[in-house]
C-alpha cells in the first residue's frame, strides 16, 4: 500500500495517471468466486474463462420457412419453368422426423428445423406455390442455400467469454446458447459511503439557513451500484473529528471506504485532520479540474479508503477517475478504464493549463457526427450539482490544452 507525502497546498504535485497508478497499486482483486445461474448473472464479472459446451448451431438447420430440396433436382427451375416435387415430410422447428429426401422429393421445413438427410438446399416458401402434397419450385437455389451449418457460430470447446468481462445481456445470452446454465462470477465489493459536513440534511428534509441537502451520498451510492459494487453502509457525519473517529472505530467490515467532503484546507475539513497519518492514508493535489484535493490509502487493517473533495461535480469526476477503476479492480475486471470516443465541440470553453479537465458534457449530433457542449451553463464549476443531470459523460481535456474551440475534437467518456 503506497504512502503519500502530503503536498503543499496550492501546488499541483501529482498527475492524474500517477495518482491512478497509486490507487490501482493499493487495491487488489477480492478473489472470492461464486457460481450463479444465468438469470442472476447480468452485471456480474466473470471469474474464469468459459468455453462453449455445444456446437452452435448444434445441427444443420433451415434459415427460412420453405422446402428442403436436392439442389440438383431444381437446377433448371424458374418462374416460367417450375419444377414439381413430392412433399414427403413436414418439419417444424424441434422436429425429430427420420425423413430422408430422395430424388424428386422435398420436405416442407420451418426456420430452425433440422435439414433432413438427402436435402442440400432450402427454397423459401415465397418462391413456391406453398403446396402440401406436391410443391412447384420456381427458383434454382445455390448448393447449401439457406442452410445454417452446425458449428458455424462456435464449436464445442471454443473459447466463449474471457475472465474479467462484465456479464451484460448479450454475454449471458451467448452463454445460454452455448449450453451453459451457470457461470463463475467474482464477489461483489462492499463499499461504505460517508458524506461529511455539518451543513448536510437528508434529502427532502426541511432546510435551516446555511444547510443543504446531501446529494453526495446518493450520488456515490448510485455510482457504486452502477460500477458493480454494493453499498454496505451509507451515512452523513458532521464536521466533528470525534464523529469520524468513532465511525472508523466501530465500522462494519467492508472492502472499500469512500469519504466525500472535508479533504481541503479549511479549518473544519475534518476528514483531512482525522485521516492524516492514519493507516497509510496520504493527501495529494492532483493536476485535474475539478477534483484536485484527493486522499487515498489503507485504513489500519488494510481496507482501502478514499477521501474525495466534497463539491458534487468533484465527487462525480473523482469517482469516474479513481473510485470506479478501484471498484473494477476489486471485481477482478480485465479493464479498469472506460473507453472514450471523439466528439466535435459545439460551444467552446476554457480549461486550466497544466491540469486535466473533466467537463460534464451533453451529447448531440450535427451533420451526422457526435457533438458535445458543456452540460451546465456554468461549465466545469464543481458546485453545479443540477448540471450533472444533463451530463451524458465527461469530455477529457488534456493537460496541455487551455482552450477548447468550436469544431475541435475532444475525447468523451460516455457514462450513460
Ligand atoms: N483555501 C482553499 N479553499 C478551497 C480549496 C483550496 O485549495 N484552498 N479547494 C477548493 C476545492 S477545488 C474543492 S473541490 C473544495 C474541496 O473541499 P472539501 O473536500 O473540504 O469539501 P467541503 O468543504 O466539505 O465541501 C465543499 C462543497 O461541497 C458541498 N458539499 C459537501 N458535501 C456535500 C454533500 N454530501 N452533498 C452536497 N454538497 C456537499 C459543501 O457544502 C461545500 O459547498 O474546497 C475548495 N476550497
Ligand atoms: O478541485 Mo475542486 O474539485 O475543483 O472543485
Amino acid at each position: 500500500m503506497p504512502t503519500f507525502t502530503p503536498a503543499p497546498d496550492g501546488v499541483d504535485r501529482v498527475s492524474v495517471d500517477a495518482h491512478l497508478a497509486r490507487v490501482l497499486a493499493g487495491v487488489a482483486p477480492l478473489g472470492r468466486v461464486e457460481t450463479v445461474g444465468l438469470a442472476d448473472a447480468a452485471g456480474r464479472t466473470l471469474a474464469a474463462p468459459v468455453d462453449a459446451l455445444v456446437d452452435l448451431p448444434s445441427f444443420d438447420n433451415s434459415a427460412m420457412d420453405g422446402y428442403a430440396v436436392r439442389e440438383g433436382d431444381v437446377a433448371a427451375a424458374a418462374d416460367d419453368a417450375p419444377v414439381v416435387l413430392d412433399v414427403v415430410a413436414d418439419l417444424p422447428a424441434g422436429s425429430a422426423s427420420g425423413a430422408t429426401i430422395d430424388t424428386g422429393q422435398a420436405a416442407r421445413i420451418m426456420t430452425g428445423a433440422p435439414i433432413p438427410p438427402g436435402a442440400d438446399a432450402v427454397v423459401p416458401v415465397e418462391r413456391t406455390d406453398a403446396g402440401t402434397e406436391r410443391v412447384a419450385i420456381r427458383t434454382a437455389p445455390r448448393p447449401g442455400h439457406h442452410i445454417r451449418r452446425r458449428g458455424e457460430d462456435l464449436h464445442a470447446g471454443d473459447p466463449l467469454l474471457g475472465a474479467g468481462v462484465v456479464l451484460d445481456a448479450r454475454r449471458v445470452a451467448a452463454a445460454a446458447a452455448a449450453g451453459l446454465a451457470e457461470l463463475p462470477v467474482t464477489a461483489v465489493p462492499h463499499v461504505a459511503v460517508i458524506a461529511t459536513g455539518t451543513e448536510l440534511a437528508a434529502p427532502g428534509a426541511p432546510l435551516g439557513f446555511g444547510r443543504i441537502h446531501d446529494s453526495n451520498s446518493v450520488l456515490l451510492g448510485s455510482l457504486v451500484a452502477e460500477a458493480g459494487g454494493a453499498v454496505s453502509e451509507s451515512l452523513r457525519l458532521p464536521d466533528d473529528p470525534a464523529a469520524i473517529r468513532g465511525w472508523l472505530e466501530r465500522r462494519h467490515p467492508c472492502d472499500l471506504v469512500v469519504f466525500a467532503g472535508g479533504v481541503s484546507v479549511g479549518a473544519h475539513d475534518v476528514v483531512r485532520h482525522v485521516l492524516t497519518g492514519f493507516g497509510t492514508v496520504g493527501f495529494a493535489r492532483v493536476a485535474m479540474q475539478p477534483g484536485a484535493p484527493q486522499a487515498f490509502g489503507a485504513l489500519p487493517g488494510g481496507t482501502p479508503v478514499f477521501g474525495l473533495p466534497g463539491n458534487p461535480v468533484s465527487v462525480a469526476v473523482s469517482f469516474e477517475a479513481f473510485v470506479r477503476p478501484a471498484i473494477l479492480r476489486l471485481l477482478g475486471r480485465a479493464e479498469t478504464g472506460r473507453r472514450t470516443w471523439p466528439a466535435v465541440v459545439e460551444h467552446g470553453w476554457r480549461s486550466p493549463a497544466g491540469r486535466r479537465q473533466y467537463m460534464p458534457v451533453a451529447l448531440g449530433r450535427h451533420d451526422g457526427r457526435p457533438t458535445v457542449r458543456p452540460a451546465a451553463a456554468g461549465g466545469a464549476a464543481s458546485h453545479l450539482a443540477a448540471g450533472l443531470a444533463a451530463a451524458d459523460g465527461f469530455a477529457i481535456v488534456p493537460e496541455d490544452v487551455d482552450e477548447v474551440a468550436p469544431g475541435d475534437l475532444v475525447e468523451v467518456a460516455v457514462t450513460r
